[in-house]
C-alpha cells in the first residue's frame, strides 16, 4: 500500500542521498513528493533524474514499489548492479537508467519485466554479452545499450517484434548485424566493430569492397569482381547515361517553353499594375499542355501573346488589376507573376496553391480561390481586412487579384513549407529530426500569431487551423497561413479535411468561434508532441482521434507512451513536454468554457520555453550532450 511505498521511498533516499535533501518529508504523502506520480493511491511513476545520487541500490526497496509503471535514475552515479527485486516492479513500462556507472552484465530479470516499453541503460559500464533474452520483451520499442562496455556479438537471433528505436553504438562488439536489426541505421551501431546490414559488409561474403577498404580484406582473389558484377557496373552505367541525357532533355525543352512566355514583353506595358481581361490566363495554366507543375505562368503568358497582349496594352473592358498592400511591397506586377516559372504546392480546401519564381528572384506562393461565392464588393471589404493584419507570426498577404473567373492571393513564400509536410512527410535519412526546440518555439509562434488574430476583435477567429497552415520559414520560424479565407468561400467549399481539427460544438464551418479555434489549436500540439495525425474522420481514412487517445493515455500515467520517438531523446525536458501535453489537453477540452483562451495559451507556452531554456543552462544538461568524463568526474 503507500504506507510501504513511502518506507520504500525514504529507504532509498537514505541508501543513495541526493545533491540536495530529497522530498519535504513533513508531507506525509509521498504522492505529494517531488518526482512522485501516484495513481490509485500508490506510487506510479518515480523520477530522479541528475539528482546527484550515489552508491549502489541495494534490494529491499524497489520490491515493495510494485505499481511502478515509470522509473528514470537517469544521470546520477549510481554504481554496482541494479537491484534484482526490481523484477517485482511488473507493471514497469519505462525504465531510464541512462548516464550512471552501472556496471556488469546486463541484468537477467529485465527479461521477465514483460510491459516493458522503453529501457535506457546507455552511458554506464555494463559489460559482457547481449543476450536474446530481450526476445521475450514483446512490447518493448526502445532500447538504448549505447556507450557501455558490452562485448561480442549480438545473438543472430535477436528479434524484438515492437523494436522501433535501437542503439548499440560505442560498445566492444563484434560479428555481423542481426537480421532483424538490419532495418536500422548505421547510427545505431557506430563505434563498433560490427558488419553487414548497413554497415560495410562482413569480410568473407562475396561483395564488391569498397573502395579503400580492400586493405583489411586480405586475400587477393576477393578484390577481383565476379563476372555478374562487372556486367551490373556496365549496366548501370549506361542507364546512368540514359538517364542523364533525359533530364538533360527535359530541362532544354524547359527552358524553351519559358522562353516562349517571355514573348509577353514587359516593355510595353507602361502601368505598375497591368490590366487584363481577367477571362484569360491562369485558367489556361493548370489545364495547359505543360504538365502538373513545370512554368504554369509561362503557360498562361504563352496564351496570352495574341490577343491578351493587345487587350492587355489597350485595357479592355472587364479589365482588373493586382491589388498591393501596403506600399513598399509593389515590386513586382501581375505580367511578371504570370510570366513565372510556378510549380503547384499543393490542393487546398480553398483552391490550388502554386509557387512562382519571377524573373528577378522574388519567390511568393499563389492561391487560386474556387467557390467565391460571395460579391466583388463583399470580397474586396473582406480581403481588404485579411491584408491589414500584420504580425511577425502570420504568413503576409502580399497582393490579391479578382475577376469574375479568376481570384489569386499573393503570399510571401515560405520556404521550409507546412508543419504538417514536416512532421508527416520524408521521414527517411538526411532529414533534421524536429528537436524540442524546434518544436516548442513552432508551438509558441502558432500560439502568438492566433493570439494576434483573436485581439482584433472578439469575433474574429482563424476558423481552419491545422498543421498545413502552419508556415515555416527557412529559419524555421511558425508562421500561419490562410486566415480570413474561411469566410470567403462558399458551403460547397466544407473543409473535410479539417475534420480532425473541429471542436465538437462547430456545425457550421464558416462559423468557428475563437474557443473553436483554441480547440484546433490544442490538437495541433497534440499534433506536434505525438507526431501522429489527427483522423479525418469525414473521409474514413487512416489517424487517430488526438484528444481522446491522449486523454486514455494521460489518466493510465503512461504518459511518456504519447511522445513523438524523435522528442524522447530530449528526456531533459521531459516536464516541459508534460506541461505543453497538459496545455493541449485543456485546448481541445469538449466544452468551450473550459478551454483557455488564446492569450492564456501563449503565456503558458512561453513560461515553459522559458523553463527549458533555463535548464538547458543546467549544470546537468541531456544526457546525450554529456561525456563520459562528466559523469564519472561526479
Ligand atoms: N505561402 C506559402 N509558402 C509555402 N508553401 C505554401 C504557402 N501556402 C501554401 N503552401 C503549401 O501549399 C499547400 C496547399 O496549401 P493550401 O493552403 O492551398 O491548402 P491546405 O493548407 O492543405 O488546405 P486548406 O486550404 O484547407 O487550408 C500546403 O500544403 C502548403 O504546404
Amino acid at each position: 500500500d503507500l504506507a510501504s511505498d513511502r518506507s520504500a521511498l525514504l529507504a532509498l533516499r537514505s541508501a543513495v542521498g541526493g545533491r540536495t535533501l530529497l522530498w519535504n518529508i513533513t508531507e506525509t504523502s509521498p504522492c505529494l513528493w517531488a518526482g512522485v506520480i501516484c495513481e490509485q493511491n500508490r506510487v506510479a511513476v518515480l523520477r530522479l533524474p541528475g539528482v546527484a545520487l550515489s552508491g549502489q541500490l541495494p534490494n529491499g526497496i524497489f520490491g515493495n514499489l510494485t505499481r511502478l509503471r515509470t522509473l528514470s535514475l537517469r544521470l546520477n552515479a549510481l554504481t554496482g548492479s541494479p537491484p534484482s527485486d526490481l523484477a517485482a516492479c511488473v507493471n514497469l513500462r519505462n525504465l531510464y537508467l541512462q548516464g550512471n556507472l552501472f556496471s556488469g552484465d546486463i541484468p537477467e530479470f529485465l527479461f521477465t519485466l514483460h510491459d516493458l516499453v522503453r529501457l535506457n541503460l546507455a552511458s554506464n559500464n555494463f559489460s559482457g554479452e547481449i543476450s536474446s533474452g530481450f526476445n521475450n520483451l514483446t512490447r518493448l520499442k526502445t532500447l538504448f545499450l549505447e556507450s557501455n562496455s558490452l562485448t561480442g556479438s549480438i545473438p543472430p537471433g535477436f528479434d524484438v517484434p515492437s523494436l522501433q528505436q535501437f542503439n548499440v553504438s560505442n560498445n566492444q562488439l563484434n560479428g555481423s548485424v542481426p537480421s532483424k536489426l538490419q532495418t536500422f541505421s548505421k547510427d545505431s551501431f557506430l563505434g563498433t566493430s560490427l558488419c553487414g546490414g548497413p554497415l560495410d559488409s562482413c569480410p568473407g561474403n562475396a561483395t564488391i569492397p569498397s573502395a579503400g577498404g580492400g586493405a583489411g580484406g586480405g586475400s587477393n582473389n576477393k578484390k577481383k569482381l565476379s563476372g555478374g558484377a562487372i556486367a551490373g557496373i556496365a549496366i548501370g552505367s549506361v542507364l546512368g547515361f540514359l538517364l542523364l541525357v533525359a533530364i538533360l532533355i527535359l530541362l532544354c525543352r524547359k527552358k524553351s517553353s519559358s522562353k516562349k512566355g517571355s514573348t509577353v514583353d514587359i516593355a510595353t506595358v507602361k502601368h505598375p499594375e497591368v490590366e487584363i481581361p481577367g477571362e484569360k490566363s491562369v485558367r489556361e495554366v493548370e489545364n495547359g499542355g505543360y504538365g502538373n507543375g513545370y512554368s504554369v505562368a509561362a503557360a498562361a503568358a504563352a496564351a496570352m501573346t495574341g490577343t491578351a497582349k493587345a487587350e492587355a496594352n489597350g485595357g479592355g473592358a472587364g479589365a482588373k488589376k493586382l491589388v498591393f498592400f501596403g506600399n513598399a511591397a509593389r515590386v513586382f506586377d501581375l505580367e511578371d507573376l504570370l510570366r513565372a516559372s510556378a510549380e503547384v504546392l499543393g490542393k487546398g480546401t480553398f483552391g490550388t496553391a502554386y509557387k512562382a519564381v519571377l524573373e528577378m528572384g522574388t519567390v511568393v506562393a499563389v492561391k487560386r480561390l474556387k467557390d467565391v461565392t460571395i460579391t466583388e464588393k463583399e470580397f474586396r471589404d473582406k480581403i481588404e481586412s485579411v491584408g491589414a493584419m500584420d504580425h511577425q507570426n502570420l504568413v503576409p498577404l502580399r497582393a490579391y487579384y479578382f475577376s469574375r473567373d479568376e481570384k489569386l492571393l499573393v503570399y510571401d513564400y515560405m520556404a521550409m513549407g507546412s508543419l504538417s509536410a514536416l512532421l508527416h512527410g520524408n521521414k527517411g535519412a538526411g532529414r533534421t529530426p524536429l528537436n524540442w526546440e524546434i518544436r516548442s518555439a513552432i508551438a509558441l509562434g502558432a500560439a502568438r500569431g492566433i493570439e494576434y488574430l483573436h485581439s482584433q476583435g472578439a469575433n474574429i477567429s482563424h476558423g481552419n487551423i491545422k498543421s498545413s497552415n502552419i508556415l515555416l520559414t527557412k529559419s524555421y520560424d511558425a508562421r500561419v497561413s490562410d486566415f480570413g479565407l474561411a469566410h470567403l468561400v462558399g458551403p460547397s467549399a466544407t473543409p473535410n479535411r479539417v475534420a480532425g481539427y473541429r471542436a465538437p460544438e462547430v456545425t457550421d464551418p464558416r462559423k468557428v468561434s475563437q474557443k473553436a479555434d483554441v480547440y484546433s489549436f490544442g490538437v495541433l500540439l497534440l499534433e506536434l508532441l505525438t507526431g501522429k495525425a489527427p483522423t479525418h474522420a469525414l473521409l474514413n481514412e487512416e489517424g487517430v482521434d488526438l484528444p481522446r487517445w491522449v486523454q486514455s493515455i494521460v489518466r493510465e500515467e503512461w504518459t511518456s507512451e504519447v511522445f513523438d520517438l524523435e522528442l524522447l531523446r530530449y528526456q531533459s525536458v521531459e516536464e516541459e513536454m508534460v506541461q505543453l501535453l497538459q496545455l493541449a489537453v485543456d485546448c481541445a477540452a469538449q466544452y468551450p468554457d473550459k478551454r483557455p483562451s488564446m492569450s492564456e495559451a501563449t503565456r503558458r507556452i512561453e513560461e515553459l520555453c522559458r523553463s527549458s531554456l533555463r535548464e538547458d543552462q543546467d549544470p546537468q544538461p541531456d544526457y546525450i550532450n554529456v561525456a563520459a568524463d562528466d559523469v564519472s568526474s561526479r
